[in-house]
């Protein structure tokens, strides 16, 4: 009998054995910083997409990327995720980690995860599904054979439902839920996977006013015990949740600061609404509508 009970409390469902669970990542924000970009350079066919860019963000801040179109967003993402290597230049996770040492998977190990702007759920899983599919687990072969879902990762993902409002969906299809929510449910994901940087791509293209509310909501929220970077051409929706905004241009940062002052910034008028109408008081306004 006591050969029997022991196996079962080895193979208790609510118990995850120690050695599934990955080590945890230790990621040194000492000096407050948790992305460190410098000199950073990138061409593609002799274009300068990323042109000697310099940018430091701190650890839990929220901090907003703006820029026109082909300013370089999306290719500083990619770079910092490791789909991209630059010709030259470093990126740093916290005063330790060199993420061009790393490759896209062993960077979203580390904690960065990337929110794609078009919403990349499984649609035919549930949402719960979703979210214990992106659980921090070790993959590999006999960890994955012999898991179960223990009562800790349970409430984990209970807690990522509540974060982003879709306690009530937890079984419903994720194919079946509204753009705005798919787009919570994959904020969710990245929250389940322990990512501590979030890069989240235009979050409220194609959302409706209420749901915009929501996600500016959200993202307020997750700032702190997170860092978010949110690249996002909605001015409105930048003014109402950034602290600080970065402004991208040809590849470089060209402003950074509050909204009021990237709004006042001449360098930034100029680009956005061309030289002649920079010293206009309609211009200035012009930049954050
Ligand atoms: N793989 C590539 N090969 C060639 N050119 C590229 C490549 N990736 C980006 N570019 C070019 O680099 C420049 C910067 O593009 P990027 O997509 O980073 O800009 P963006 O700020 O994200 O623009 P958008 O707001 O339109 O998404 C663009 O001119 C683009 O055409």
């Amino acid at each position: 009998m006591e050969l029997i009970d022991n196996t079962r409390e080895v193979f208790r469902r609510d118990r995850v054995w120690a050695f599934m669970l990955p080590k945890p990542v230790k990621v040194d924000v000492a000096k407050e910083i948790i992305l460190y970009i410098e000199d950073l350079s990138v061409s593609f066919d002799g274009f300068n997409a990323i042109n000697n860019l310099n940018l430091y963000i701190r650890d839990g801040e929220l901090r907003c990327l703006i820029g026109a179109n082909g300013a370089g967003k999306t290719t500083l993402m990619d770079i910092i995720t490791g789909k991209t290597q630059p010709d030259s230049g470093s990126v740093w996770f916290g005063q330790t980690h060199n993420l061009l040492e790393h490759d896209e998977a062993a960077i979203a190990h580390l904690g960065v995860g990337r929110k794609f702007q078009k919403p990349t759920v499984f649609e035919a899983q549930s949402v719960f599904t979703n979210l214990e599919l992106s659980l921090k687990t070790n993959k590999g072969v006999l960890p994955t054979l012999f898991a179960r879902l223990g009562a800790s990762q349970r409430a984990r993902i209970d807690e990522v439902l509540l974060t982003i409002g879709l306690t009530e969906q937890r079984d419903q299809d994720a194919g079946s839920l509204s753009h705005g929510q798919k787009q919570w449910l994959e904020i969710g994901m990245l929250l389940a996977s322990d990512s501590r940087l979030l890069l989240v791509d235009e979050p409220v293209a194609g959302m409706t006013a209420e749901e915009t509310e929501k996600t500016a909501a959200l993202l307020i929220s997750l700032a702190g015990k997170h860092t978010v970077v949110v690249v996002e051409h909605d001015m409105e929706f930048v003014r109402s949740i950034a602290r600080t905004v970065t402004v991208l241009h040809q590849g470089a940062v060209l402003a950074e600061g509050t909204m009021d002052e990237i709004q006042r910034n001449k360098a930034v008028i100029e680009v956005y609404l061309g030289e002649e109408q920079a010293d206009s008081e309609t211009a200035t306004a012009g930049v954050a509508q």
